[in-house]
């Protein structure tokens, strides 16, 4: 088994520097319901994130612009309610964090719903004010840079980040940041594996990365995703369809929780070149 010994530990907040510095590679999935929770939990996965992107994959819309802190809280609320030892990481949707004050008003509903920890996309300098904001008041905030979704209409697309010296420079001063700000987690989105391994070695708080390379402390996939279904847009290449090896829905979670651990997943085909 490659699960760590105290499998059936709750996964706590500090518990996850003491993994990354033990060398184990922290495991998360999306998940927005009950009946996947209870078969992630099951499985060992560390972290659970009820992403915003079930405005895309349970909403069907194209972007996640559209979802609300009610939607977030009615899905977290789900999950929650069949999981035991998983950290649950909810989203602040698209302008939930235009202001510290809506970001703690919209986390506390989050934390309510029984979320044990909020993500925020983005450095910005009112981002990082919300970060300090909700982290001071004791509310433990995952970071999320490179291809942050809610910026799809200034980007133009989901597009790969950090290409090119002043991106790459950029992308390693906001890494920095927000793990000064107070972050205690940070996802790396579609970000060249070479720049997103220079920033998990530099970064005092362990990064968790899709189409980031094999070098971060951990992964994330969509659950979707990773259960093949059809997205409705283009197949990002950092996704693997781990039901085929799987044979089932719960073969193919422990398939994906073994190929992480085990430094299998993500493969070099998986990533992003500089
Ligand atoms: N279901 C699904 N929906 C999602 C995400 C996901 O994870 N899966 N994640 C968010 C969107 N993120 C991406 C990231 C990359 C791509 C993508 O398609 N990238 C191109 C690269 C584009 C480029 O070269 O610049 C590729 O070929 O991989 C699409 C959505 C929100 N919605
Ligand atoms: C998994 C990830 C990082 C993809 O954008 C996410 O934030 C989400 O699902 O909402």
């Amino acid at each position: 088994m490659t699960m760590p010994p105290d499998s059936s530990r709750p996964v706590t907040v500090p518990r996850l520097r003491e993994l990354r510095d033990t060398g184990h590679k922290l495991t998360m999935l999306t998940c927005y319901d009950a009946g996947f929770a209870r078969t992630l939990d099951a499985a060992g996965i560390d972290l659970m994130l009820i992403g915003d992107s079930l405005g895309m994959v349970v909403q069907g819309a194209a972007s996640t612009l559209g979802v609300t802190v009610t939607d977030i809280a009615y899905h977290t609320r789900c999950a929650a309610a069949a999981t035991q030892r998983a950290l649950i990481v909810a989203d602040l949707p698209f302008q939930a964090d235009a202001t510290p004050e809506r970001a703690l008003d919209a986390a506390c509903t989050l934390l309510r719903a029984g979320a044990g920890m909020v993500k925020l996309e983005g450095a910005a300098g009112h981002k990082l004010d919300a970060i300090r904001y909700l982290s001071e008041r004791d509310i433990p905030v995952c970071a999320h840079l490179g291809l942050t979704p809610q910026s799809v209409l200034r980007l133009g697309g989901f597009k790969v980040q950090g290409r090119g010296d002043a991106a790459a420079a950029q992308l390693r001063d906001d890494a920095q940041a927000v793990a000064a700000a107070g972050a205690e987690l940070l996802v790396l989105e579609a970000v060249p594996s070479p720049l997103a391994a220079a920033i998990t070695a530099a970064s005092p708080i362990p990064t968790i990365g899709i189409g980031a390379g094999p070098d971060c402390d951990g992964q994330v996939l969509v659950l979707h995703d990773m259960l093949g279904l059809d997205s409705g847009h283009r197949r990002p290449r950092f996704v693997q369809d781990f039901l085929a090896q799987g044979g089932s829905i719960a073969g193919a979670i422990r398939a994906y929780i073994e190929a992480v651990q085990a430094g299998r997943f993500p493969a070099a085909e998986h990533g992003y070149a500089a």
